[in-house]
């Protein structure tokens, strides 16, 4: 630990679990690293714990950080969103100097990301929001960063960035993503599509726990050969471990004693909010929030529980051709997932004028996030031989892998109706895919009743305009 003497190449201020991890990551890739945190006891945990890892500076005050930073200062800020992130903003602004640049490595929401860039330029400071997946260990091996804002601010911490994220053959997990909120707003998405990702893995649980009665030992092992194959990643690899994980207290599997309500704090929802904002429609993410949502409307879930079920299927008669069914309808629902998600950040990056790159993105979350999987390479591809793709799903790669599994896909949708077995990730998934590749849509009846309440006017199959019916008169139409 260094006293301070303005060297710190960067600082990072907020020293809970991922501002600490990525402190260190910043010492043991050799920078001199100012750290400060509200609370000094998680200042000084961290250099007495972790001192060895580098160059630390310790401060306590706002004031004392900004002395130990070398001119342009660089701070990353590592608090929690909303409230907690404005106040640090602002007790950095009144210590820093124009020029000097401050970093929000939260999970912020993009439009206060936004608005923080435009107020602190104002003042002459540059702002950089960076969204970073990892997780605890990933902030210490090397996170995926996804930095927005300004060219010249990220100039000025791009390459550190890049250093300290995680590497994957040879290319840095971080790039710059575009101006101002584009970072968390590609963050949210990620997050959004996590949450997808998540409610597939716990859907195919669910379909062998309770249509084949599988013991947590044997879907373990479903999970790490399912690891082996085009479902490789770190969420798949990670599902087998917790189902694995036997409970000390009891003996029994851990995941049979977890409370199944689950935790949400907001990146799910925003994803949804800005989809409907945008129109896009982001069926796997929204079912993935609403049912945390169901899970945790505890009261409600006690009332309904003897409800009744109706005549219920029997369990499929080929417990191994239905584990394939279900990987393959895993598998397809998250294609369609990625592809809802990518759909919403083209959207945004139109809606702002951010210009994103949907290649850059599929290279960067192949290491480092929660989200990374064998088959981002392929989505890499699929956007480098063409940005204006109109659908991932319309990807070669992808509509075959698709195609070739729709009968799983049906299978197992089918199945868990007629058993009774909540999945709403996987049917509204194939319901998106049955709608998307339909040639005509119900929405045609639709915008008669829109035309018959309201007078909203429909466009015909047959001749341009726009054209109303005379439903309380003589039903003759008109053009509008
Ligand atoms: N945990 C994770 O896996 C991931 C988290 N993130 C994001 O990274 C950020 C940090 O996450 P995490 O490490 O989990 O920590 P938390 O989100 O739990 O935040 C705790 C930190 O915020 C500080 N803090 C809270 N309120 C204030 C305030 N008003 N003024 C100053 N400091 C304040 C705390 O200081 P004190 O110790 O004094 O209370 C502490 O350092 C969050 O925005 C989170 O969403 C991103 C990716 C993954
Ligand atoms: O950003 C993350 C990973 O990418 C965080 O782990 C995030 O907090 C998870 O969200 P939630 O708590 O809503 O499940």
């Amino acid at each position: 630990m260094t006293a301070p003497s303005a060297n710190a190449q960067i600082g990072v201020t907020g020293l809970a679990v991922m501002g600490s991890n990525i402190a260190r990551n910043f010492a043991r890739n050799g920078y001199t690293v100012a750290v400060h945190n509200r609370s000094i006891a998680k200042t000084d945990a961290l250099i007495a714990d972790h001192g060895g890892d580098g160059d630390f500076v310790r401060t306590e005050t706002m004031a004392e950080f900004a002395a130990a930073l070398e001119r342009p200062r660089r701070a990353l800020i590592m608090v929690q969103a909303g409230d907690a992130t404005d106040a640090v903003i602002e007790e950095l602004a009144a210590v820093f100097e124009p020029g000097d640049i401050i970093i929000d490595g939260g999970n912020a929401l993009y439009t206060d990301t936004i608005r923080r860039e435009a107020s602190l330029a104002e003042r002459g400071l540059l702002f950089i929001g960076a969204g970073i997946s990892g997780g605890e260990e990933g902030a210490l091996l090397g996170p995926a960063i996804m930095p927005g804002g300004p060219a010249e601010s990220y100039a000025a911490v791009g390459p550190m960035l890049e250093k300290v994220a995680a590497q994957v053959d040879g290319e840095p997990c971080c790039t710059h993503i575009g101006p101002d909120g584009s970072g968390h707003f590609v963050k949210m998405v990620h997050n959004g599509i996590e949450y997808a990702d998540m409610q597939l893995i716990g859907e195919a649980y669910d379909l062998m726990r309770q249509a084949l009665g599988m013991s947590a030992a044997d879907m373990a092992a479903v999970f790490a050969e399912w690891n082996n194959t085009e479902l490789a990643s770190y969420l798949i690899e990670i599902t087998a471990e917790v189902l694995a994980q036997v409970d000390a207290k009891t003996g029994k599997p851990l995941v049979d004693v977890i409370v199944d309500e689950a935790g949400q704090k907001g990146t799910g929802r925003w994803t949804v909010k800005s989809a409907l904002d945008l129109g896009i429609p982001v069926t796997g993410i929204a079912e993935a929030v609403f049912a945390r949502a169901l899970s945790s409307s505890r009261a409600q879930r006690d009332a309904a529980e003897g409800l009744a079920a109706g005549t219920l299927a029997p369990a499929p008669a080929d417990p191994r051709a239905f584990i394939d069914d279900i990987k393959a309808a895993l598998y397809a629902s998250k294609v369609v997932a990625y592809a809802q998600g990518f759909d919403q950040i083209a959207a945004g990056s139109r809606e702002y004028g951010w210009n994103v790159d949907p290649g850059a993105l599929a290279t960067i979350w192949r290491g480092g996030c929660i989200i990374r999987a064998q088959f981002l390479d392929r989505i890499r591809e699929a956007y480098d031989a063409g940005s204006d793709l109109p659908s991932l799903l319309l990807a070669p790669y992808f509509r075959d892998a698709v195609e070739s599994g729709i009968d799983s896909w049906r299978r197992v949708v089918a199945t868990a109706a007629q058993m009774g077995i909540p999945v709403p990730a996987f049917g509204s998934s194939l319901a998106y895919y049955d709608g998307l590749r339909a040639p005509r849509l119900p929405a045609a009846l639709t915008q008669g009743l829109r035309d018959y309440f309201g007078a909203h006017t429909y466009r015909r199959i047959d001749e341009p305009g726009s054209f109303h019916t005379l439903w309380s008169g003589d039903h003759t139409e008109v053009t509008a």
